[in-house]
């Protein structure tokens, strides 16, 4: 995330972890639609489904590094409220995901409590879509700073699917359009915090879990953010970390993408753990803009080309709608069973 001013704040993240391997794509060069830039994002969109996007050097990455900066700021001085005024706005699981979570209400996979809390604002409410929610006077003082932040975002992840769809022999527009930004859903952009750990006291803060929604643009400073490798097991030597670059967001596909191109594309399992080296004892703030599909849309395959399968006769296709599918999905992962039972007709 943001630039270095965020980054020398803490101590360095340290040398001698295992890390993913990550590409470091170039927005600017995707903005150009360099062919290569663009064939190494379809390459990471279907081996691993994470990336790095690095936002320098772009009149409209530098102005998501700038307005995410702005709100980086802001969600700290939000976590800094007292609990009894954040818990005024306590998240209901149910419904939404919308609302201030405090630590501990979430389980890990073994049952014990998780340790993060984070506050869900929602893009309808900020962008008018919705009736407004009850949120600090804090956010509503600064209502203008987060919907520059959604128009952002919204914009890179539309230019973003613009490749995918070339490379999917998909209609051009046609993902956007699953995610209009002016129609009725679960977007949102989730402020993060977990809290310090003594230094050695390895623990897990967000439960391993794939994203529900289309596409995540995360900014993160200190480390902490973990992924399981495609085709490795579920055990803890396994995770490696994504170590966090001044300029640079991390983008992940999540489970809609999965859904729609019949399993090319991937959502990968990831999971917040403490920071790794000396950051352990920083509390760790994130970002994250968590674009959804519209509530109405289909999570059915998308018909294409030759690219993405057919559904084959007799196939089971699931007909939930998006709103559905993500209620069915959230009350898992709340529950501490985080994992989609099938996606893309694959179990995982
Ligand atoms: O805090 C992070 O780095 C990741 C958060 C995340 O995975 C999520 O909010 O879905
Ligand atoms: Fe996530």
């Amino acid at each position: 995330m943001p630039r270095a001013s965020h980054f020398n704040q803490h101590p360095a993240f340290p040398e001698d972890v295992a890390l993913a391997d990550l590409p470091r794509l170039s927005l600017t060069k995707l903005l150009e639609n360099d062919a290569f830039e663009s064939s190494q994002l379809f390459r990471a969109c279907k081996e691993t489904g994470f990336f790095l996007l690095d936002l320098t050097g772009s009149g409209a990455g530098e102005t998501m590094l700038d307005d995410a900066e702005k709100v980086f700021d802001l969600s700290r001085t939000i976590f800094g409220l007292e609990s009894e005024e954040l818990e005024r706005f306590r998240f209901k699981p149910k419904e939404s995901l919308f609302g201030y979570k405090r630590i501990g209400t979430m389980k890990l996979e073994d049952g014990s409590p998780d340790n993060v809390e984070f506050y869900g604002l929602g893009q309808d409410d900020m962008l008018g879509t919705s009736t407004p929610r009850p949120n600090p006077e804090l956010i509503l003082a600064n209502r203008k700073t987060f919907q520059d932040m959604f128009h952002d975002a919204y914009g890179i992840i539309c230019h973003l699917f613009s490749h995918l769809e070339h490379h999917l022999s998909l209609k051009p527009g046609i993902l956007a359009s699953l995610c209009p930004q002016d129609k009725p859903s679960q977007t949102m952009l989730r402020m993060l915090r977990s809290a310090p750990h003594n230094i050695g006291n390895h623990r897990t803060n967000l439960i391993g879990h794939t994203d529900l929604g289309a596409m995540t643009i995360l900014f993160n400073v200190v480390g902490g953010l973990q992924l399981l490798p495609a085709e490795a097991e579920n055990v803890e030597g396994n995770w490696v970390y994504i170590r966090p670059e001044p300029g640079c967001a991390v983008i992940n596909l999540g489970d809609a993408m999965v859904q729609w191109s019949g399993g090319i594309l991937r959502s990968n399992i990831h999971r917040v753990v403490t920071p790794p080296g000396q950051q352990a004892s920083c509390p760790r703030d994130s970002l994250a803009y968590l674009l959804r599909p519209e509530a109405a849309a289909s999570m059915r395959r998308l018909e294409g080309g030759d690219i993405i399968p057919r559904v084959a006769d007799g196939e089971q296709e699931d007909s939930l709608c998006a709103q559905e599918w993500e209620r069915m999905r959230t009350a898992q992962i709340v529950a501490g069973n985080s994992l989609p039972e099938i996606i893309g007709g694959q179990k995982v």
